[in-house]
């Protein structure tokens, strides 16, 4: 499914959120929003989900404009994973993934269901907690029960081809640990290579390094750049966006760099190339093991 962001505007009050953002999302790739705190990406998340209208502007899902798409058809085909859920009733781990495939039946769950849930929250390594009251879990156990909800609404069991799907997380890697941010963007990706259309809303620098495709930069509703990952993480721009300094290193073993606050620096291990602020490990300094 082909996102298009149109001349994207919000004003929330008399405050202008989002400035006329054109853009295009893709099958196939993981595109990756960054800015500031503020800057307005979940804003644009809503916006791209169709929670929220534009207050100029539209989003087009294949050349259709998202406000006119019955709900019920689209969340066959767009799943959400929102920042927070604050949830007071008793439900059980396995509800709240089912939850995700409410759209696909009318009053029981089929056999199909059950399955796909049970999928689900092994691919989202939750499955142990069948059984489990969702409000006994830890912050980043929740987050992994709710990216196994967002992949069961996709999710279309044997075939789980991923044409005409888009799916968009917001920080889902906020709460987890270095292990389960991994599985969690790995499986953004695969889903991308299977031909979902994935937009993610990250904070860290390195992990939209190592999993995006399409970058989208934003500072105070502005688009800053927008690109490839090589293009758009550059220290330049992630200055004028953060205000704060970064370097770019490169490793020969990694296709992706790695960026560090510019404070930071490793000397020892480093042969500096100044003039594009870029540095390039010696890999015999490295020591296995
Ligand atoms: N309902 C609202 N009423 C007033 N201001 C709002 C509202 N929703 C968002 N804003 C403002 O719009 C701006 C963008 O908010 P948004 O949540 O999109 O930012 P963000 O980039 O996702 O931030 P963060 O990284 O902190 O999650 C912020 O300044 C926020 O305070």
């Amino acid at each position: 499914m082909i996102v298009t962001a149109k001349n994207i505007c919000c004003s929330i009050g008399k405050q202008s959120v989002l400035h006329n953002l054109s853009f295009e999302c893709k099958p196939g790739e993981v595109t990756v929003v960054l800015g500031a705190n503020g800057a307005g990406k979940s804003t644009l998340l809503r916006i791209l989900s169709g929670e929220q209208a534009p207050s100029e502007g539209a989003v087009l899902l294949n050349d259709k404009n998202i406000q006119t798409i019955p709900l019920a058809q689209l969340a066959c085909c767009r799943a959400v994973l929102s920042q927070q859920y604050l949830l007071n009733l008793p439900f059980s781990c396995e509800e709240i993934v089912m939850m995700g495939r409410y759209p696909h039946f009318n009053n029981h769950p089929t056999r199909n269901d059950h399955d796909i849930v049970q999928q689900c929250m092994q691919e989202m390594q939750v499955a142990s907690f069948t059984g489990r009251l969702y409000q006994t879990l830890s912050g980043g156990e929740q987050q992994r029960v709710q990216m196994a909800r967002v992949l069961a609404q996709l999710c279309d069991g044997n075939a789980n081809g991923g044409t005409g799907k888009l799916l968009l997380l917001d920080e889902p890697t906020a709460s987890l640990d270095c292990l389960h941010q991994q599985t969690c963007l790995q499986k953004a990706k695969e889903l991308a290579q299977l031909g979902y259309t994935v937009v993610v809303i990250l904070h860290d620098l390195n992990l939209a390094a190592q999993f995006a495709d399409k970058v989208i930069l934003l500072k105070s509703g502005q688009l800053v750049k927008q690109g490839s990952m090589e293009e758009v993480l550059q220290p330049g721009y992630i200055a004028e966006a953060y205000e704060m300094e970064v370097e770019t290193w490169h490793h020969p073993d990694y296709p992706f760099p790695v960026l560090v606050p510019a404070s930071h620096k490793m000397m020892s291990v480093l042969k500096t190339n100044n003039k594009n602020n870029i540095h390039e490990y010696d890999s015999r300094s490295f020591v296995k093991g």
